[in-house]
This record gives C-alpha cells, sequence and structure tokens, in this order.
C-alpha cells in the first residue's frame, strides 16, 4: 500500500462544502483517508486580488501509482467542475500531490515531492499538522524543519 499526502483547497463558492466534497470523491475514487489536517484559512498566495483560501492536507492509503494517482485526481477536480484557468487565479478546488511515499517524480504529468512545498506556508502549515517528522526525499529535512525554516510569512490561520 502507498502513503500519500494531498493538499486541497479552493477560494470559489462555499469552500468549507467544497473541501468536503472533494474528500469523499476522493474516498470513492483513489483510496482511504487516513488523517485529515484542520481546514486553514489564508490569502491568496501568487496572484493576490481574489478572494482567500481555505485549505486542507490529507493522508491517504492507496493502492495506486502516483501517475495513476495524479491522473485520478485531475479527472475529481473535473468531477467538481473545476474549469482550466488563468495560474494561481481563483478556482473551486485544487487537488495536489505533496508527497507520495519516499518517491521523487519529475515529468511533465507530476512533479513530486511538490516543488513549492518548501515555499508555501499555506502548504507546509496543515501538512506539519499530520506529518511533522515525515522526511522530505530530497531535502531531507522534516516537514516540521522546513516550516521553520520557510521564508513565506502568509499568515495561515484555523477556520473554525
Ligand atoms: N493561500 C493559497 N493561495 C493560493 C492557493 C492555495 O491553495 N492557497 N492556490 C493557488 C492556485 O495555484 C494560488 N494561491
Amino acid at each position: 500500500m502507498n502513503k500519500a499526502y494531498l493538499l486541497i483547497g479552493g477560494n470559489v463558492g462555499n469552500r468549507l462544502q467544497n473541501l468536503a466534497r472533494a474528500a469523499k470523491i476522493i474516498q470513492e475514487n483513489c483510496g482511504k483517508i487516513t488523517l485529515f489536517s484542520s481546514v486553514y484559512e489564508t490569502a491568496a498566495w501568487g496572484l493576490e486580488d481574489q478572494p482567500a483560501f481555505l485549505n486542507q492536507a490529507l493522508e491517504l492509503e492507496t493502492s495506486f501509482s502516483a501517475s495513476e494517482l495524479m491522473s485520478r485526481l485531475l479527472w475529481c477536480e473535473e468531477e467538481m467542475g473545476r474549469k482550466r484557468m488563468e495560474k494561481y487565479g481563483p478556482r473551486i478546488i485544487d487537488m495536489d500531490i505533496l508527497l507520495f511515499n519516499n518517491e521523487i517524480h519529475i515529468s511533465s504529468h507530476i512533479t513530486v515531492p511538490h516543488p513549492a512545498l518548501p515555499v508555501r506556508r499555506f502548504a507546509l502549515v496543515p501538512l506539519n499538522e499530520i506529518a511533522s517528522s515525515y522526511i522530505h526525499p530530497v531535502l531531507r529535512k522534516t516537514i516540521h524543519q522546513l516550516l521553520e525554516e520557510c521564508a513565506d510569512k502568509l499568515d495561515v490561520n484555523k477556520y473554525e
């Protein structure tokens, strides 16, 4: 069985409901979610003139390969009505693979570990809640260490 860590997030429509729907669709199509982080709210990163995002990290047990999981997550995003859009722009849902076992994949289809993970607080904070001692297979540091060293200072707040 493979273990993957995902980040889901969005800033359009009923954000909380969209996260719950995303988790359900992922469970139905990709494997079993074994841990959920809290939900966090962050100002939009990258393109600032848009609503704040909600983000959540998930631990997923899956029998699919990293590449097959990626294809399935793209299908799940489409199922939720996501359209192709502007880079960093507003979206109903995003489903990203942050880590997949200790594997390293670099291709046009999939890049794992997610290359932006070390520079995005909105990904590291939720991931740290469920995988703080996980060692990043490229950087050889724990998620906790990466969070401490992260230069991104965007506030990431628990959404309650
Ligand atoms: N806070 C936050 N900002 C973002 C996010 C996201 O998930 N959270 N996703 C984006 C799409 O690439 C662009 N900016």
